[in-house]
């Protein structure tokens, strides 16, 4: 794997070391710049870009995407809404998880914020709950974090779509590649009925691949998929072109 590795200023690492020095377990890298606001000691964090499937190159940026029209406008229609920029700023980059390369885009400090987590919620119920949204189906891990308080606020049920073997009933699956292998999501059979309307949730689309067997698994129960809604998207990795015709919304997306 090529990588090239990009120092934050001022850095005394040298370019030349192919392992990067690991950052203090409470350091905190914002999405929008990088900058270190983890506790003060000596380490300087390097900024990666990696060329591989899931590398992030460019800062996140705050702004609600809908690909119906493939124009970038705010979830609130209001273009200055305060509400996407404190999202964006609250969630943390970790560098080299969970294996080196990766710049890992963890959501879990957005929900130590109690008003930026509202807000996330808030932005996906003032889009989807004139909808006749019937069920939320939440992918394994972090579509269940943000799917459940969706789904109770504009009256669905909640579905959740977990990764093979975990499902205690009679499930069907849908397979979909990763960069290497493959892997598998199931849902419960008679959790949905022909003919609903279902919104699909998730943290964050990078190469799409989830999202699409999502797509797939819920179309072949006879279920109308409105849209899939993330707080992510890595544009680069090209996730949306990967989901035909169904209309993928996100909040924060990098440039
Ligand atoms: O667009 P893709 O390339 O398919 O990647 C996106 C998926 O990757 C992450 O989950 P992950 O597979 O890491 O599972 P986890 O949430 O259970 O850790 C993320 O939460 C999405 O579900
Ligand atoms: N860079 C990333 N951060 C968090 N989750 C991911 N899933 C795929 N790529 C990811």
């Amino acid at each position: 794997m090529r990588r090239v590795l990009i120092f934050s200023s001022p850095n005394p690492i040298t370019p030349q070391l192919s392992t990067p020095p690991t950052p203090p377990v409470n350091a905190v890298f914002p999405i929008r710049n990088c900058r270190w606001i983890g506790p003060s000691t000596s380490f300087q964090p390097p900024v990666l870009r990696l060329h591989n499937y899931q590398r992030t190159p460019t800062p996140l940026l705050c702004s609600a995407t809908d690909s119906v029209t493939n124009q970038t406008k705010m979830a609130s229609q209001d273009e200055q809404d305060p509400r996407i920029s404190k999202i964006s700023s609250v969630i943390r980059v970790i560098p080299n998880f969970p294996k080196p390369g990766i710049l890992f885009q963890d959501i879990t400090t957005l929900l130590l914020d109690t008003k930026a987590f509202r807000d996330t919620i808030d932005l996906f119920v003032e889009r989807y709950r004139e909808k006749d949204i019937s069920v939320v189906a939440g992918i394994e891990a972090r579509g269940f974090i943000f799917g459940p308080p969706i789904a109770l606020a504009i009256g669905a049920k909640f579905v959740p779509l977990r990764k093979p073997n975990k499902l205690p009933g009679e499930v069907i699956s849908e397979e979909y590649s990763l960069e290497y292998g493959t892997d598998k999501i199931e849902m419960h059979v008679g959790a949905m009925q022909a003919g609903e309307r279902a919104l699909i949730i998730d943290d964050l689309v990078a190469t799409g691949g989830t999202l699409c067997a999502a797509i797939r698994l819920l179309e072949r129960v006879g279920v109308h998929v409105v849209e899939c809604a993330c707080v992510i998207e890595l544009p680069e990795l090209k996730g949306r072109e990967r989901l035909g015709d169904t209309p993928l919304f996100v909040l924060v997306s990098s440039a």
